[in-house]
């Protein structure tokens, strides 16, 4: 007979967790003590005869939560600024006390009190629900800079303008020093090792193979991270890379010889006129940290060298409607979405913004398609330009 596996750590785990959670149950009702809910009125308490087994589980899970997750969320969830500035943003508002006991408002109804937006009351609280602070029963009910500029979409107007102490965005401060654009740079290289922005959920969820011999302008590509892992794999593909001068002007060094004739460097600003007549332009992660307002400018600016039927692959965040995807996801997905307001000022997006947004820059960009890949925080969303007559 063989010996019996050994378990693994996480069945260890889910084991003590199901055990611990047995003992609990079985002492609150002999007690005659309800057991912890997430209801508003909720009694939390917890037996003394049971609270080896609380300890027990809260350990057992934290581990088992922190094992499963990327190394690099890890990471930042245990940084929890977001968490923090959600907090303080409900106290200095005083939102809690808007929130009627046993009742309901609306984020409208928080943001004519406040003198907040109603997305940006939207942001927040639909952040703290993901920590349980607050719920939404249906549907659209439910700090400093924006205080300072309520409803501003401007990226000179953000915590990050006034922790610099300065009225620069964040981008003309890096176009303005090489040291921290590449610093900017080699981030989005790491964030590209987290397993949510694989290059690879890119690579592997379009068919670039099928395109034949094209030219693919990643616009916004950084030092060409995601142009050398599409040159990699895909000989068809000639990848020239646009970015700020800052950025691109180095790039070319770092480049392996062997892939030099499939990708260069172009120093090109997002705004201007588009240059190249390429069949197919990435924006990977470009969008999402621009106001409707701008990136209606960066999507009219490519018009000029559009081709009929040229493809606009936009990899970028979507937001879910809220409760439809994991707990954890929706969490780091809203946690991103406040880091982007405070760094850069723009809003995250949901599938029909990101339709409205393009039927706004022009009727003749043609969302065909919008896809998820399993495990990646970023969609992919293929736009056509169709030239009606
Ligand atoms: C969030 S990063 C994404 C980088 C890369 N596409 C990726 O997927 O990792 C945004 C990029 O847009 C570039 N960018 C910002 N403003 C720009 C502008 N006005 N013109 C050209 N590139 C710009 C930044 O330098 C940066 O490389």
């Amino acid at each position: 007979m063989t010996p019996p596996r050994p378990l693994s750590q996480i069945e260890r785990l889910a084991a003590t967790i199901s055990e611990s959670a047995t003992k609990l149950h079985r002492i609150s009702a002999e007690k005659g003590v309800p057991l912890p809910s997430f209801e508003e009125n909720a009694v939390f308490s917890i037996p003394s005869e049971a609270l080896d087994a609380q300890d027990a589980i809260l350990d057992a899970t934290a581990e088992l939560h922190d094992l499963l997750l990327d190394p690099m969320i890890l990471i930042r969830e245990h940084g929890g600024h977001n968490n923090s500035a959600c907090l303080q943003a409900i106290a200095r508002f005083n939102i809690a006390a808007m929130v009627p006991s046993e009742g309901r408002v609306g984020f409208n109804d928080i943001a004519r009190q406040t003198g907040l937006s109603e997305d940006m009351v939207s942001r927040f609280l639909r952040h703290a629900m993901t920590m349980r602070v607050f719920c939404e029963p249906e549907p659209g009910m439910m700090l400093d800079a924006l205080q300072r500029w309520p409803n501003s979409s401007e990226p000179s107007e953000t915590g990050f303008s006034m922790a610099s102490n300065s009225s620069a965005s964040i981008y003309e401060v890096l176009a303005s020093d090489a040291e921290r654009a590449a610093r900017f740079s080699n981030a989005m290289k790491a964030f590209s090792t987290t397993s949510v922005f694989y290059i690879t959920h890119l690579t592997d969820n379009y068919d670039w193979a099928s395109l034949g011999k094209v030219e693919v302008v990643d616009v916004g590509g950084a030092q060409g991270h995601v142009a050398l892992e599409l040159a990699k794999r895909f000989e068809n593909l000639d990848i020239p890379v646009q970015d700020i001068y800052e950025v691109v002007r180095h790039a070319e060094n770092q480049l392996p010889g062997e892939f030099k004739n499939q990708t260069r460097f172009l120093a090109h600003d997002l705004f201007a006129p588009q240059t190249l007549s390429a069949d197919v332009f990435i924006f990977r992660w470009v969008l999402h940290n621009w106001s409707d307002e701008h990136c209606l400018r960066i999507l009219r600016a490519q018009i000029p060298s559009l081709k009929p039927n040229a493809r606009i692959v936009i990899q970028d965040g979507c937001l879910p409607a809220p409760g439809t995807i994991a707990h954890w996801q929706e969490k780091y997905i809203r946690s991103d979405d406040l880091t982007m307001a405070s760094v850069f000022n723009p809003r995250e997006r949901t599938a029909d913004a990101w339709r409205e947004l393009l039927l706004a820059a022009d009727h003749r960009f043609m969302m065909n398609s919008v896809t998820r890949p399993r495990g990646s925080a970023l969609a992919i969303m293929e736009v056509i330009w169709k030239e009606f007559n």
